[in-house]
């Protein structure tokens, strides 16, 4: 009998497998395909559970069609370090591109700003109203009163420019970032607004990433919290966070030139993941940018107008959608050391808002 309920289950199991077979979508003529709560396994089979759960996958493709019509993240590569080309960021002119990296792929474009619209941005940010920078799951003022200044994760001001549709300056830059990042223009309307940071002398932001490392070990699990930029939660930074980081690509703005220091600096770019692992093991603080700048390679002197951009994840090879966190992308902003130092955060964060309720498949444990 024990046998037989043996025999019947194997043969229910290959059903369902015949069954998911057929019935689940085709997934190679699916533009990109989320997988919210991680049904599918890595090559994309079958993998309900029970029938129940085959079905609902299939009623929520037919229901929910617009899930099956994502546009690709576009990810970009250079052949290698200083490698250089043009690129028409807007008529009448040729920018030209330079990879200062290929993990992460780290591209400068010179001139990306006129110095009107640099001055434009702070201005803006002037008027906004500009308060203590803060850091995500850190309290930088207990960090002020306890801790030497070299020894403060971040010590800067910022404010946040959010995009309006008849601001004819910042439409203009989002078109030149849609050319430069090759990204659907969707990805870009629906990102988070400009963070425009203001740095005086000592003013630094030691290496971070720019996105959530699911992995960070501080016992939360980030994986089961939403994008910050598709929810209204408050990131409270002293009690951790009710959502996390999706910034697929950053894009920089220098917006002033700087008499003397406050280079973006990338300790690791362009290191096997294996020395970026041991180096982070080890006994000296490497992201700590007010006594390593000097050493790092990897680094982007400030110059008005200049605009940089990289990426914190891999696309998924899968679905085309968030993938892999690149721990190369650490970087930071070196101390001033004369003048000031203006800047602005343009973060390109995915899945695009309409999926804010879902998760993304970043959520998804062993992803
Ligand atoms: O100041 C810089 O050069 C880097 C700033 C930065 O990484 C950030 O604001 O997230
Ligand atoms: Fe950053």
């Amino acid at each position: 009998m024990l046998l037989m309920i043996g025999q019947l289950a194997e043969a229910g199991r290959r059903n369902l497998d015949r069954y998911c077979e057929i019935r689940k979508p085709d997934y190679s003529k699916l533009f990109l395909l989320e997988d919210p709560w991680g049904y599918l396994d890595k090559n994309l089979k079958c993998n309900f559970p029970d029938i129940d759960e085959c079905f609902e996958m299939e009623q929520f493709f037919d229901y929910k069609p617009q899930y099956r019509r994502y546009e690709h993240l576009t990810y970009y590569l250079p052949l290698n370090v200083d490698a250089t080309t043009d690129i028409d960021l807007v008529r009448g002119k040729t920018h030209q591109i330079t990879a200062r990296s290929v993990v992460p792929p780290i591209y400068e474009v010179e001139d990306f700003l006129t110095d009107e619209e640099c001055d434009y941005i702070i201005e803006r940010a002037k008027a906004e109203g500009m308060a203590q920078s803060g850091v995500f799951g850190e309290d930088i003022n207990i960090e002020l009163q306890s801790k030497p200044p070299e020894e403060v994760s971040r010590i800067s001001d910022q404010a946040w420019l959010y995009l309006h549709e008849d601001d004819k300056v910042i439409n203009s830059i989002m078109d030149r970032i849609t050319k430069l990042t090759k990204m659907p223009r969707k990805y870009i309307d629906d990102s988070e607004a400009i963070q425009v940071v203001n740095y005086g002398v000592g003013g630094h932001y030691h290496a971070h990433m720019d996105t959530t490392r699911p992995e960070f070990d501080d016992d939360k699990d980030y994986r089961a919290l939403p994008c910050c930029y598709q929810t209204k939660c408050e990131i409270d930074l002293n009690l951790g966070s009710c959502c996390k980081n999706c910034r697929y690509i950053t894009v920089l703005f220098y917006l002033n030139d700087v008499e003397e220091g406050g280079e973006t600096a990338f300790p690791f770019a362009d290191f096997r993941q294996r020395d970026v692992d041991d180096l982070r093991k080890g006994k000296i603080d490497y992201l700590n940018l007010s006594k390593y700048c000097k050493k790092v390679h990897i680094k982007v002197k400030p110059k008005k107008g200049k605009a940089i951009m990289w990426y914190n994840h891999e696309k998924d090879s899968h679905n085309g959608l968030l993938g892999p966190v690149i721990d190369q992308a650490f970087h930071g902003g070196c101390d001033v050391k004369k003048g000031t130092k203006w800047i602005a955060n343009f973060w390109i964060s995915a899945p695009p808002f309409e999926h804010r309720n879902k998760p993304s498949v970043f959520n998804i444990k062993n992803n």
